[in-house]
């Protein structure tokens, strides 16, 4: 994960700007949130009458008891039990309410934020981009903390706002140059305030991404503890996890310093109070115009009022905190609205967290919001390529400004491509130019070349997913395609789930995956939608039968229900095997394989080839090495550092539909392409 430059905070303008951005849209949409927050407001009200109310009460209780007048004293004790009658509910439900408003707008906040993360592609533009640190702790840790600072700083302002209202009348009735005083000394202090301890907005930001890079470190040497194992690499993945360690220790470090020096001030500042009112109103005691009791007043009146006054002093040191919280939710949501795959689904001008109209459902009910299935109707250009880059019609040399690369969709159609040239999105390194060729119905081609010659970054922008370059690709829609990666997948979840996916009614359901902790390990209860037989045919088909068997203690029906970390338990080859069950469950007729057989024996790379036959029409791009993959294909394209080529295999391979050889389209690109293979790096 990327580690950014230390950085300063943005201006107390832009903070307060993207305040009311994040903070108002929950209230806007939400009519049960408008109601909730009058609710608040309320109970904040009568809480403070409440409060008020036990003060008098207490007052003349002690009165009573000290006139020793029994008449008077029982009254007060009546009143006293009638107020606690009304007044626990109050109090209780002001707590109640306003966590209750904590907590709904955290989850429509954090909804919010993973619809606009997983719409489109933007979760990958934003990895591929690195340009925004752990994105997960913005959505897990920072939300929660805007939404639950953001209301006791509000409930704080208004408790302040009502203290104020009563006690400054007092004071002003006391002495006006006593008001006046106050206003002038904490409008100082806050002033000062906000200049010394300025700095630890921008540590206190570096401090939330030190920390989440270090635990970013700790998951990364257990995601891959036995490749770690193997190298026996744990000494330099120690040395890393202490340096970021030490790295969040050094900010921490900075941050009591920082600390420590605004508090001399706050400090002084608030023992100044102390003697400050009878300072002022000295004078008018000495002159007799006063009594001791007035002087004693107005030092509780003052206390309060500078109290309210002094928010910003007495809670800089939070404030700092929240205010870095901000700067990274900010920073994270304009971010992820720069780019072009929200901007083009989305107004502007509604703001930072407006709903991505591509995502009106749950995130998890898209398949353009999980790795392994892309949504390719939404190209990142904005990301992937910077502003104000000008578009090519000829191929882009080395080191030109980057163009778009178009894509097209089109129902039942296969792959047109057309001119293409693949540029890396970043460093603007042409991998390929001039590339043209058109895969029908049933045909298949392997993508051959050196190691780095862009095979994978040609799936790439098949795929949507680069959009940096020139030319044209028409392919079908998503629905209608299916790409197997390069590394494996499997997501969280029931075996079940492993093959109806990315389809989201195989299983989420089945497996009870509303938050309960068996998820994680064990087994759950069958009754998908998906046909448990197909699913276990399938796995039969994969040679994986035996997997579902074991899983459920001899119950292979239950066994589809098991849950476990597929990625960590099954071996590289039977996760490749699944992979092509789940292709086989999809029923795609456009698949793209990307060295999705690298693992296997020949006999089952033989086998899996072979099952995709089954499915009728199905036109292939595989990308792999092996000289054994040529003869399951029709044509090669052969990418080198010098050009690229394309040939007929002299396949005789059966077809499930179409012809048997290369089209006479593919034939006249693979001649031209040999005469002028060029432009290349
Ligand atoms: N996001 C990126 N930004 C810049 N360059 C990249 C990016 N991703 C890949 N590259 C570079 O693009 C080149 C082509 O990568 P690609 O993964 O397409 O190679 P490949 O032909 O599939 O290689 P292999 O056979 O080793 O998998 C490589 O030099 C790689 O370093």
């Amino acid at each position: 994960m990327g580690e950014n430059e230390p950085r300063q905070g943005a201006d107390l303008k832009t903070q307060i700007g993207l305040f009311v951005e994040m903070s108002t849209p929950f209230f806007k949409e939400d009519n049960g949130a408008r109601w909730l927050l009058a609710t608040v407001v309320a109970l904040t009200l009568l809480n403070s009458g409440v409060s008020v109310a036990f003060s008098y009460i207490g007052r003349d209780f002690w009165t009573a008891l000290s006139n020793k007048d029994p008449a008077q004293f029982n009254i007060m004790l009546q009143r006293f039990l009638s107020a606690l009658i009304a007044g626990v509910p109050v109090t209780v439900f002001y707590r109640f309410e306003r966590e209750k408003l904590a907590l709904a707008w955290r989850e429509w906040m954090t909804k919010r934020v993973m619809e606009i993360y997983y719409s489109g592609q933007t979760y990958y533009a934003l990895e591929a981009s690195k340009e925004i640190d752990n994105p997960d702790q913005r959505i897990a840790e920072d939300v929660r903390a805007f939404t639950q600072v953001s209301l006791e700083f509000l409930i704080t302002v208004l408790t302040s706002c009502i203290d104020l209202a009563s006690f400054s009348t007092i004071l002003y009735s006391i002495y006006p140059q006593l008001f006046i005083a106050i206003i002038g000394y904490a409008s100082v202090g806050t002033f000062v305030t906000t200049k010394l301890g300025g700095k630890l907005v921008g540590l206190n930001f570096d401090q939330l991404q030190t920390e989440a890079d270090f635990r970013y470190s700790l998951i990364r040497v257990r995601e891959n503890a036995e490749s770690i194992a193997f190298y026996g690499g744990v000494q330099q993945e120690l040395n890393e996890v202490q340096r970021r360690f030490g790295k969040a220790l050094d900010n921490f470090g900075q941050v009591i310093r920082a600390q420590r020096n605004l508090e001399f001030f706050t400090t002084g500042y608030r023992y100044l109070i102390q003697v400050l009112p009878g300072f002022v109103v000295a004078p008018l005691f000495f002159q007799g115009k006063i009594e001791l009791g007035v002087v004693s007043q107005s030092y509780g009146a003052f206390n309060h009022i500078l109290g309210d006054l002094s928010l910003i002093v007495n809670q800089f040191e939070s404030l700092s905190a929240f205010s870095a919280g901000i700067d990274r939710l900010g920073e994270f949501l304009e971010r992820m609205r720069g780019m072009a795959t929200i901007a083009n689904v989305t107004d502007n001008k509604r703001g930072l967290l407006a709903a991505p109209a591509s995502t009106s459902s749950s995130p998890s009910s898209s398949p353009s919001s999980v790795p392994g299935h892309t949504a390719l109707d939404s190209p990142l250009k904005d990301n992937l390529l910077g502003d104000d880059q000008p578009e090519q019609d000829d191929g882009p040399k080395e080191g030109e400004g980057v163009g778009v690369l178009t894509t097209e969709t089109a129902k039942g159609a296969r792959l047109a491509v057309e001119d293409v040239s693949v540029v890396t999105p970043t460093g603007g390194r042409v991998l390929m130019s001039g590339l043209s060729f058109r895969l029908d119905d049933s045909e298949r081609m392997l993508i051959v070349g050196e190691s780095g010659a862009g095979k994978s970054s040609l799936l790439r922008a098949m795929a949507g997913l680069w959009t940096t370059g020139s030319g044209k690709i028409v392919r079908p829609t998503k629905e209608e395609m299916f790409f197997l990666p390069q590394r494996p997948y499997c997501t969280l979840g029931p075996l079940r789930d492993q093959i109806t996916y990315p389809s989201s009614h195989g299983g989420a359901e089945a497996a009870g995956e509303d938050g309960d902790a068996e998820a994680v390990e064990g087994t759950t209860e069958g009754g998908s939608v998906a046909d448990d037989d197909e699913l276990l045919d399938l796995l039969e088909k994969v040679d994986l039968g035996r997997l579902a068997v074991m899983m459920g203690s001899g119950d292979a029906h239950a066994g589809l229900g098991a849950v476990r970390d597929w990625s960590d338990m099954l071996s590289l080859g039977e996760q490749q095997r699944l992979a092509f069950a789940r292709l086989l469950y999809n029923k795609p007729t456009l698949a793209i394989l990307d060295e999705s057989t690298s693992a296997l024996d020949l006999a089952n790379e033989e086998r899996m080839f072979a099952l995709l036959d089954t499915l009728p029409g199905l036109s292939v791009v595989s990308v792999g090495h092996r000289p054994s993959l040529v003869p399951f294909h029709d044509t090669k394209l052969t990418l080198a550092s010098k050009g690229f080529k394309l040939e007929s295999t002299g396949s005789n391979r059966k077809r499930g539909h179409g012809t048997g050889a290369p089209t006479s389209a593919n034939v006249a690109v693979a001649d031209s392409a040999d005469s002028s293979a060029s432009g290349m790096r």
